[in-house]
């Protein structure tokens, strides 16, 4: 696998843009993928209805797929509108034969104009495909054909639907919720024999949804590919999409149900040096490259660093941890948008249960003296906590100082490291997503902040940069006399 996925989408077009493989490629873009096209079906629509659709020989589909799999490796493919079943056939000999890691199945029947995209006989050839599928993608209509049940009326009973196709068709469904009525919420879930992961959503007034289910189903492969687990894809693409909906009345595209945005959030970050967090990233370069070059960074990426020193670090890391928390909850309180809330809550939850676990696994669940350095580092962070922008400028380093270091890092991991779990946590994938976001949400605080706010911000992020390689030169430096009188006291 590469660090940019290479996402396949098999399916019909648009020539408006908005939904089928021209959608697709914008999204498996958008989400950091290399976006590579099969065309199913040319379809003569707009976003206001189907006209015509036009289906090339089958033989021309193999030569297309075959062209494709023949010279480039497949991190991802996504299938959208596959129109009959004499294509499915090529489709899933295909499948079998060349067994792309991920594999994403959005059952594509109906338009959102109402115009069929799949053959009523092909039915049954899409229930076989869902076997071959990792994720399936089904709308409430589309969920109650692939079960041969009537289409559910409340999300309770879609839930029992997903499940019993998950169990059926030995696959991973996600349940897409755009189609239910009433109120603010538009649900998702992954839905496996296991459990469900709901992501709730908040619905957008806009007629703006053209293309969505392709969008979120072209997404969800991408960001598989790029290590996320299906849960945590969701979560991020959910995000995404709700942005791109909110975004794309301004594209000003169509009469109809016009498209999605989906370079939104290219178009918010600001280019260059107009970017707050990548100047303070340049500004800092001094501090982070001391923490690649610092012994206790080098050798824990070579397995040679000690391993008392290690739980040192891990002892006095819990203590910090238990500490960022109580931070991110207070940044939780703050947030300005419901989002924001959530990312700051999830966050206070993760660092006390997925990171803290890392830690109790070496050094147990005792309490633990924070060293001199340790509370520095703790105390900057609570003198920042009065302000919103400033408390998640301070609080940024951590994430992205430690996906970045954890991203190099992760290069040298392999099964026998003696620090593979460490390596693990930091080098995750969904780990760097939320540094992403994290980054993102800092970067939106410094574009509304005054001027004075802003300041405020760039010590908060330096300082908090400038302890965090103290704290990795802390284990190395012998922690000082005066510090072990006070840990031997206690
Ligand atoms: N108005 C809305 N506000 C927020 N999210 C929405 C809205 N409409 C749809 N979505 C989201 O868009 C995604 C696609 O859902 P939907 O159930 O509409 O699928 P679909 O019918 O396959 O889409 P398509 O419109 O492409 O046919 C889901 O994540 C859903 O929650
Ligand atoms: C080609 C194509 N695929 C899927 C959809 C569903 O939105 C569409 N309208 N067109």
């Amino acid at each position: 696998m590469t660090a940019i996925p290479r996402v396949l989408s098999i399916a019909g077009t648009d020539p408006t843009g908005g939904a089928g493989l021209q959608a697709d490629l914008k999204s498996i873009g958008a989400l950091g993928g290399y976006g590579m096209g099969v065309v199913t079906a040319l379809v003569a629509q707009n976003t206001c209805g189907v006209r015509a659709v036009h289906v090339p020989p089958v033989s021309f589909l193999a030569e297309q797929l075959d062209a494709v799999s023949d010279d480039v490796t497949i991190d991802a493919v996504k299938l959208g509108m596959l129109h009959s079943a004499p294509l499915i056939e090529v489709i899933a000999a295909w499948l079998a034969r060349v067994r792309p890691p991920v594999v994403v199945l959005d059952p594509v029947m109906v338009a959102t104009s109402g115009d069929r995209l799949l053959d009523a006989e092909a039915e049954d050839a899409v229930r076989r495909l869902c076997n071959l599928a990792d994720l399936v993608t089904p709308n409430l209509p589309e969920l109650a054909v692939l079960v041969e049940q009537e289409p559910a009326s409340t999300w309770a009973d879609a839930i029992d639907q997903a499940r019993f196709l998950a169990s059926s068709s030995d696959t991973t469904v996600l349940l897409k919720g755009g189609h239910l009525t009433g109120d603010g919420a538009c649900p998702d879930a992954i839905v496996t024999t296991d459990g469900v992961h709901e992501v709730l959503g908040r619905r957008v007034t806009t007629t703006n949804t053209h293309g969505t289910g392709c969008s979120l189903s072209s997404a969800m492969a991408t960001l598989a590919a790029s290590g996320l687990s299906w849960s945590s894809a969701l979560d991020r693409a959910k995000e995404w999409l709700t942005g791109a909906l909110e975004n794309g009345a301004a594209l000003d595209v169509g009469h109809g149900h016009g498209p999605v945005d989906h370079f939104h959030e290219l178009r918010s970050q600001p280019a260059g040096f107009d970017s707050w967090t990548e100047s303070r990233w340049a500004a800092t370069a001094p501090i982070r490259a001391a923490v690649d070059a610092c012994a206790f960074v080098v050798t824990l990426g070579d397995g040679t660093l000690d391993r008392d020193q290690f739980h040192w670090y891990l002892a006095q890391d819990a203590y910090y941890l238990g500490e960022y928390s109580h931070l991110l909850a207070r940044a939780s309180t703050l947030a300005p948008t419901r989002e924001e809330q959530v990312f700051w809550a999830r966050g206070a939850a993760a660092a006390l249960e997925e990171e803290a676990a890392l830690h109790r696994s070496h050094v147990g669940d005792g309490p633990v003296a924070a060293s001199a350095t340790t509370l520095a580092y703790v105390g900057h962070l609570h003198a920042t906590s009065g302000e919103y922008a400033e408390l998640v400028a301070a609080l940024l380093p951590c994430y992205w100082l430690y996906a970045d270091v954890g991203e190099r890092l992760r290069a040298l991991d392999h099964e026998g490291h003696a620090f593979h779990d460490w390596l693990g946590t930091y080098g995750d994938p969904a780990f760097a997503q939320a540094a992403r976001q994290a980054t993102a949400i800092v970067e939106r605080a410094a574009q509304e902040a005054p001027a004075a706010v802003r300041q405020r911000m760039v010590d908060a992020f330096d300082r908090s940069m400038a302890h965090e390689l103290a704290f990795f030169e802390a284990p190395l430096n012998q922690a000082p006399t005066a510090e072990k009188v006070l840990t031997a006291h206690h």
